[in-house]
């Protein structure tokens, strides 16, 4: 089967004031339909680079980021981006916030009822239909990841991006929005490339962790298969072998490049 995406030798390099910095180095990946891939590395290697390379959000040095065989050369409706800082709009209630995402996509294409439709039923999937009338500000960050998921599924894209969705919420809510997702992924098959610092996380949602060398000149140093059977929760993950196995590995390489540690310690 070919691969959904594909990142083919990409380098990114960024210039500020006539200094250019080399952020990406050669970095190849293959994703298929349905993968959950979680990509991890230290604080300011390139993560959020890597993400925004397929989001259409920064173009290439080099190279070719692919998707579905075809080029990616800006953002579009086939990928949503969560991000960590909950992007919605303060002004408008949960649900116009969604729909505002449904009329941009399918707005002209479909009855009103079909719209309505598609941003309850996504908000639905989240759980959260019973703050529709909320705005941003009426409900807690948790429920503002929700939403932002709900609005990023509401587009129905090939490729949901999530750069630290979870960073900025307690270790409780954190783990319900966890489940949230890992229960959404299997029902709707979704491909996705989420971003985390957290190893666990990393390893409970996903089928493939990417371990990121330390930038600059950044670039995918390992790849770990996450064998443990789904559906998984989170006890029965931290007690399967499988998942302990996954997390070493991560921990050896994260402790590996960790230049912070390095510098600390004397010689
Ligand atoms: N638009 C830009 N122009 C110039 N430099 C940039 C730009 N975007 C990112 N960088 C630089 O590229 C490097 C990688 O940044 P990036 O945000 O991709 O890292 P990250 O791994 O996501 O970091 P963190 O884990 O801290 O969020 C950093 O040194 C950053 O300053």
């Amino acid at each position: 089967m070919p691969a959904l995406l594909s990142l083919e030798n990409v380098y990114v390099d960024f210039e500020r004031d006539g200094v250019i910095s080399s952020v990406l180095d050669n970095v190849s990946l293959s994703v298929n339909t349905g993968e959950y891939i979680s990509i991890i590395g230290h604080s300011g290697c390139g993560k959020s680079t890597l993400l925004n390379v397929v989001a259409g959000l920064v173009p290439l040095t080099l190279g070719a980021a692919l998707l579905g065989n075809k080029e990616i050369t800006g953002p579009g409706p086939d990928r949503a981006v969560v991000f960590q800082n909950h992007s919605l709009l303060p002004w408008m209630t949960v649900y116009e916030n969604v729909r505002l995402a449904v009329d941009k996509i399918y707005g002209g294409k479909e009855t009103m009822s079909q719209l309505h439709e598609r941003a309850m039923t996504n908000l639905d999937l989240v759980k959260m239909t019973h703050a529709v009338k909320k705005r941003p500000g009426e409900i807690s960050g948790g429920m503002k990841q929700r939403v932002g998921i709900a609005r990023a599924l509401a587009m129905e894209p090939k490729v949901l991006l999530l750069d630290e969705p979870f960073g900025a919420l307690d270790a409780l809510t954190r783990g319900h929005l966890q489940d949230t997702v890992m229960a959404l992924h299997s029902r709707i098959k979704a491909t996705v490339l989420m971003i985390t610092h957290d190893v666990d996380e990393a390893v409970l949602l996903a089928d493939r962790v990417v371990m990121m060398t330390n930038g600059p000149k950044a670039t995918i140093g390992k790849i770990v298969d996450v064998r443990c059977p789904r559906p998984r929760t989170r006890l029965s993950a931290f007690q399967d072998p499988e998942f302990l196995r996954c997390r070493q590995e991560i921990v050896a390489f994260l402790e590996q490049h960790d230049k912070v540690a390095q510098e600390l310690t004397p010689a």
